[in-house]
């Protein structure tokens, strides 16, 4: 392993002691064991991760990477292009949904522009881009290696700068007008399906266009020799991936090597989720998958992925809205965990 190959590193696994403490601790609490549900196993989770008795999700860090799309030139969606860069402007105006979440949630935000259409820098976002927008992979490779090596570190990069502030949880999301096809195109080729399979609406597609997105991308994956699957996971990501998908599997990676759990959000982060799981299994421990997207193959990839997401609450936005949505949930898991008096302290009896 070189350098260059430091998303091969592998990651720490959970602290098995902290996850048998906690549990013991949550079969102490004043409730029936188990009565807590997937609130209880959210807590012990958390405690493995952190390797504390006192699971957290105060201090959270979103990072959302930002891209364009140079298959867009097919029409795959309702939205131009430009959209990209606009919300960009919107994410640092405080206007965009991921903005009024982070501000309810007394998160931090950092925007990341890992290959957007803009060329000039952005007031409030952090530039770190090989290329602007990726090739159109209808007719040629999106990314090089170079360029998709670029990317997965400025994920690397990312999550660096965010653990100065030793977030307790990191929170990742998407922008890019165009991204549902490359990460419904990376899926299929990951897990051998039918592009008609796991394509969906994205940010409004009708039937008829979901068929044309699907049939773009299943002539794609021909052109590009990714059917039958079977190819290495970077290969995928060359050819049809995204510069801000592949981003997010760096930064995924990364911070999972660094010990930080990260909250998945919907479609397009799970599929990336999918791609750095390819890349180092053992990054899977650190993902807590936050939503079930209403986007139509999200259901396959989070089987794929043996997840169980917390939520489901037909959000089809991005942006890691999902993901912060989801952030009161482990707070209320870990308050519970932290708060609540066990049968000996409030002298309750226990089963018969
Ligand atoms: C105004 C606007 C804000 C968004 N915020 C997230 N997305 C979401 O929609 C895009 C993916 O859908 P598709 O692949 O169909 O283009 C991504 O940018 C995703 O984050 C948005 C889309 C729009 C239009
Ligand atoms: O689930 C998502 O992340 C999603 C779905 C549709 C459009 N944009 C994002």
């Amino acid at each position: 392993m070189t350098d260059a190959e430091w998303y091969r590193a592998p990651c720490p696994r959970p602290s098995e002691t902290r996850e048998r403490e906690a549990a013991d601790r949550q079969n102490a609490l004043t409730k029936p064991p188990g009565s807590l549900g997937v609130l209880e196993r959210l807590a012990i989770r958390l405690a493995g991760l952190q390797d504390t008795g006192r699971p957290r999700a105060d201090k959270i860090s979103i990072v959302l990477f930002a891209g364009d799309h140079g298959v867009t030139a097919q029409g795959v969606s309702p939205y131009p292009s430009e959209v990209t860069v606009q919300m960009l402007q919107n994410f640092t105006q405080g206007g965009a949904a991921i903005s009024v979440l982070a501000r309810e949630l007394n998160a931090s935000l950092e925007v990341v522009d890992a290959g957007s259409l803009a060329e000039a820098d952005l007031q409030g976002v952090v530039a770190d881009k090989p290329r602007s927008g990726t090739r159109d992979f209808s007719a040629e490779p999106a990314l090089t290696a170079d360029e998709l090596a670029h990317a997965l570190a400025a994920g690397q990069r990312a999550v660096g700068r965010a653990l100065k502030a030793s977030p307790d949880i990191l929170v990742l999301g998407e922008m890019g007008i165009g991204n549902t096809t490359a990460a419904a195109a990376i899926a299929a080729a990951l897990l051998d399906l039918a592009p008609l399979e796991i394509v969906g609406a994205g940010a409004g597609l009708d039937d008829d266009g979901i068929r044309r997105k699907a049939s773009i991308i299943a002539d794609a994956l021909e052109r590009h020799g990714l059917v039958p699957s079977g190819i290495p996971p970077l290969a995928v990501l060359e050819a049809v991936g995204g510069l801000e998908i592949a981003a997010l599997a760096g930064a995924m990676i990364a911070a999972a090597q660094a010990r930080i759990p990260v909250l998945v959000d919907g479609f397009i982060v799970t599929a990336a989720a999918l791609a750095a799981v390819r890349i180092n299994p053992s990054c899977r421990d650190w993902l807590i998958f936050s939503h079930r997207s209403f986007e139509r193959g999200h259901q396959i990839v989070l089987d794929a992925l043996d997840a169980e997401p917390l939520l489901d609450l037909r959000l089809r936005l991005g942006e890691g809205s999902g993901a912060a949505v989801a952030v009161p949930l482990l707070r209320l898991a870990c308050a519970l965990h932290a708060g609540m008096a066990t049968f000996d302290e409030a002298s309750v009896s226990g089963p018969c």
